[in-house]
This record gives structure tokens, C-alpha cells and sequence, in this order.
């Protein structure tokens, strides 16, 4: 390893040579020979700025006229533009030689992973004078389904946090920000269809809102940074937020009485379903990525078993008490509305532990503990499944964290090499209790690098003393990025520590 111009993720093959070039940032060219697009464009201008913190002083660094100079990096993207999917191809190949230096991808998703490692790569010596280790890198992640939940109802998170959050996760190549947009304390996102939602449920329906231009403008800055932006909106349960919408939610009841609470949304009125199809129709059509989250954790069964007009519904239906199997028709009956609209959906485990029959491409999202026995059994059912359980940071604790983090294998559990296929990856999430747009920056970086790590790199980087001083110089970029990303690497000395 070198003192300087590690990478994180760690590569899949990185050899480094034995010459050290000297870059020169206001002559520096970053060229494409290959196929255009607006993203290659921006992130060529975008990573100038990132590959040269210090331009501005430019004209003052003594060019180090005893190495041989590095002018160019040329980008060839091999094919056409298309958008980013859980299918994109995101390997590239990197060659650091002088004067010209390469970049070749077969998408341009893939060259944007490329400049972030150029990026990387090059770094500054005490003089500042930019420096670049001679060497190739081929490289490709590991596994396809990178994400990172925010949640957004909890506490509202204003979209200028949010955008530096994509930011930050384009630095660590994670590639799906999984928002979790609105849940029981509030319903911040703005519906056409039914502005009630957000009228009613918002903490505050004139500040604390995402409208519509808020929405294209997350899903545009993700896409410029290929980040594909996953929504969730969880039903049944989690939807107190929900209640401007006649009869949605079951009435809870208490001595053949109701008690003016509410409980999970009522599956037994059409009502319900006519809401469902028109609300998810417009979601389809406001986010543009093939997968949806359909939520479907923790469904309190007691409302519902309060309810006379569900227990009578339950008996026609010859369902007895069996709540499970009304959790089950509701989650049927959603999931052939959102089948409708043409997309793909992300469930949470419980749907599947509440034997649901779902489609052969939905993927199980698993969150709750022994999630060694559920990866097994949920890929046991051929079904596809990504991994959040070890990875709540949201939970905090005194001192090093990460490599608890660092230290998950998301395959180590019992089952066939076709089972562990099925392993998409993972989902590091940052739930919103206790986080808002003041501390989810600090509380995420840098402890969520390492499971990008884990998600990217090869199964057998697992050596703890070699990532940390990776990540603690990786750290120390994302100070000189503008991300407060906390010391949670045993404090050093980082020359970009806001004085
Ligand atoms: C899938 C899931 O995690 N559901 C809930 N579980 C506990 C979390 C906090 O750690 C959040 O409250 C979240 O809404």
C-alpha cells in the first residue's frame, strides 16, 4: 500500500507501477473518444473539480518538472446511453500512464465509477503539487444492489441534505438510494392525485414538503451521479400519516365501540383498492426506476381483530381469525396493482414470513435479527433477496463501529451456491427517529463506507488493518467534498479538518 491515492471500495485488480507522474490541474484534459451523454458530460466538468480540490491556487503549485507529466485522461463508453437499471453494467478499466492516461467502460455508468477512482488516485505531497501513481485497474462491483435507506417521515430531511447525501454516496460507488419517504409520523411527499396527504399529514404542509419539482429534482442529481432512486411507500402498516383519506385506515374499536384511533389500512372495503390503483398509479409515473418498495413490516394485527365490520368481512370470507391471511389478500391484491403499472417491487421480509405468494422477480428486502436462517429460507423459496439486518446504522454506540460493519458476509448462511446467486446485495439504512437533515451526514459518514466496501469489493477483502487507513484517507476526501463526515476512524490528523 502507498502513503497516498488509496482507493475505497477497494478494487477488484489494482497492480501499481513503479513511476509516480505530476498533473498539472489548469492544463489537465478530461476527453471522451467514445459514445456522449449528458451524465459522461457532466461528470467529466463534475470530477475536474473533484480530481483538483485546490484549483483555485493552481497557479501557485511548483509542477514537479523531475516526474513525467500526466495531461489526459481520454473516456471511451462503449455503448449508447440508456438508464441506469439493477441490470447496468458498471466494470470499467482504468490505465494511469503519461501523458495520456485511459478510462474505458462499456456504459457510461461504469466510466462514472472509473472517475471516481481517478479521482482517488490522484492526490497532493506536502508541496500540494499533484501526484499519480502509475498502474491498471480493472474493476466491477461485486454485487449489483448497493443501497441506502433514508427516512424522510421520522423527521423531515430538507432536499439540499438530501442532495449532498447522493453526493456522498457516489463517493463510495453505493448505486440505490432507497427512500423511505413517508410512514406514521408524517406524509411530507406531494400527491397530485390526493394532496390531502400532505395537506393533512405533513409535519408542516408548507415547509415540510417534497412537491413535485422537489421529487424530479432527487431523482435528476441521483441520475447524474448514477443513483437510481427507489420510493418506499409502506403499507399496510406504518400509514397514521394516511388518514385524509376517507375510510382508508380500520377504525380501531374497544366495547362494540370506536375509540377514534386508527390501525393498518383496511383491506377488506373496495374503496381501498380504487385509492390503491389511482395512488400507485401516479408513483409509477412520478419515479422513474423499475422497482418500487412496497414496504409491508410490522403489521399490528389488534386493530383490525377490534374491528366487528373486518371480523364479519373475515368470516364471508371463511378466513376465521386467521389475520394473517387478510394481511396476505391485501398484499395480493397491491401487488397485482403495482404488477399493472409495469414495475418491479422490493417487499420487507414479513410478507414472505406471512406466506404471501408473490412474483418470481420480487425481491425480499431482510431487516430483522437471525437473518442468517431467513436469507436461507427466503432464497430457499427461489426468490431474490438483499441484505439490511447487521446494517442498521441508525443505532448508535461509543467508539469504532465499522469494522462490526465491515465484517459481514452477506452469503454466510446455509445454503447452495444457486441460493447465495440470489443474494442481490445490500442496504445499509439510516432510519429517522432520532435523525434529521443535522446529523444524517455526520451519523452515515464515514461508518457507512464500510459496507460499500462490502457490497463492492471481492468476497476475501476482509482485512480490517488495511482498510482503515483507506478509509480514514477516504475519510478525509469527503471533508474536502463538504461532507461533515465524522471522525469515526480513530482520530488522525486530516488536512481538510474544518478549522
Ligand atoms: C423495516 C423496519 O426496520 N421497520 C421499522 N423497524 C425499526 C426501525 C428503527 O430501527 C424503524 O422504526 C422501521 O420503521
Amino acid at each position: 500500500g502507498y502513503v497516498s491515492g488509496s482507493i475505497w471500495p477497494k478494487p477488484q485488480q489494482h497492480t501499481v507501477g513503479e513511476e509516480t507522474f505530476s498533473l498539472s490541474p489548469d492544463t489537465f484534459k478530461f476527453t471522451s473518444t467514445g459514445e456522449a451523454s449528458d451524465v459522461l458530460t457532466a461528470a467529466m466538468a463534475r470530477y475536474r473539480g473533484l480530481t483538483f480540490p485546490d484549483m483555485i491556487h493552481s497557479n501557485v503549485l511548483r509542477f514537479r518538472r523531475d516526474l513525467s507529466a500526466l495531461t489526459s485522461l481520454e473516456i471511451t463508453v462503449k455503448e449508447k446511453y440508456a438508464p441506469m437499471t439493477f441490470e447496468s453494467d458498471e466494470s470499467y478499466a482504468l490505465a494511469v500512464s503519461a501523458p495520456a492516461s485511459s478510462l474505458t467502460a462499456n456504459t457510461v455508468w461504469g466510466a462514472l465509477r472509473g472517475l471516481e477512482t481517478f479521482s482517488q488516485l490522484v492526490y497532493q505531497d506536502e508541496h500540494d503539487n499533484y501526484l499519480a501513481r502509475e498502474g491498471k485497474i480493472t474493476d466491477f462491483p461485486r454485487f449489483h444492489y448497493r443501497g441506502f435507506l433514508i427516512d424522510t417521515s421520522r423527521h423531515f430531511i430538507d432536499v439540499s441534505v438530501i442532495l449532498r447525501h447522493i453526493d456522498a454516496l457516489a463517493y463510495a460507488k453505493y448505486n440505490i438510494l432507497h427512500w423511505h419517504i413517508v410512514d406514521d409520523q408524517s406524509f411530507p411527499f406531494v400527491s397530485k392525485t390526493f394532496p390531502s396527504l400532505s395537506n393533512v399529514g405533513a409535519y408542516n404542509n408548507v415547509t415540510h414538503i417534497y412537491d413535485i419539482d422537489d421529487v424530479a429534482t432527487v431523482i435528476e442529481y441521483g441520475r447524474m451521479r448514477g443513483i437510481r432512486v427507489v420510493p418506499e411507500f409502506d403499507t399496510p402498516g406504518h400509514t397514521q400519516s394516511w388518514v385524509s383519506i376517507k375510510d382508508l385506515l380500520t377504525p380501531c374499536y374497544s366495547g362494540g365501540k370506536p375509540t377514534g384511533t386508527y390501525g393498518p389500512i383496511n383491506p377488506t372495503l373496495n374503496s381501498t383498492y380504487t385509492f390503491l390503483k389511482s395512488f400507485f398509479g401516479e408513483i409509477g409515473t412520478r419515479f422513474l426506476d423499475d422497482y418500487i418498495h412496497l414496504g409491508g413490516d410490522e403489521v399490528s394485527f389488534s386493530c383490525w381483530e377490534s374491528n366487528p365490520n373486518v371480523l364479519a368481512w373475515m368470516d364471508k370470507m371463511g378466513f376465521g381469525k386467521n389475520f394473517s391471511l387478510l394481511e396476505q389478500y391485501y398484499e395480493q391484491k397491491l401487488i397485482d396493482i403495482v404488477g399493472g403499472l409495469k414495475k418491479k417491487y422490493i417487499i420487507w421480509q414479513e410478507v414472505i414470513d406471512n406466506q404471501v405468494t408473490v412474483n418470481p422477480d420480487t425481491v425480499v428486502n431482510v431487516w430483522k435479527g437471525g437473518w442468517q436462517n431467513e436469507m436461507a429460507k427466503v432464497t430457499a423459496k427461489n426468490l431474490n433477496v438483499v441484505l439490511s439486518s447487521p446494517w442498521y446504522l441508525n443505532y448508535i454506540s461509543y467508539g469504532n463501529d465499522w469494522p462490526k460493519y465491515y465484517s459481514v458476509e452477506p452469503t454466510a448462511f446455509n445454503g447452495t451456491s444457486a441460493q447465495k446467486k440470489l443474494v442481490l446485495g445490500g442496504t445499509t439504512c439510516m432510519w429517522g427517529e432520532w435523525v434529521d437533515g443535522t446529523n444524517l451526514l455526520p451519523r452515515s459518514w464515514p461508518r457507512s463506507l464500510a459496507i460499500s466496501e462490502r457490497l463492492w469489493s471481492s468476497i476475501n477483502t476482509t482485512d480490517v488493518a488495511d482498510a482503515q487507513g483507506r478509509l480514514r484517507e477516504h475519510r478525509c476526501r469527503y471533508l474536502m467534498r463538504g461532507i461533515p463526515a465524522q471522525n469515526g476512524v480513530q482520530s488522525k490528523y486530516c488536512r481538510y479538518e474544518w478549522t
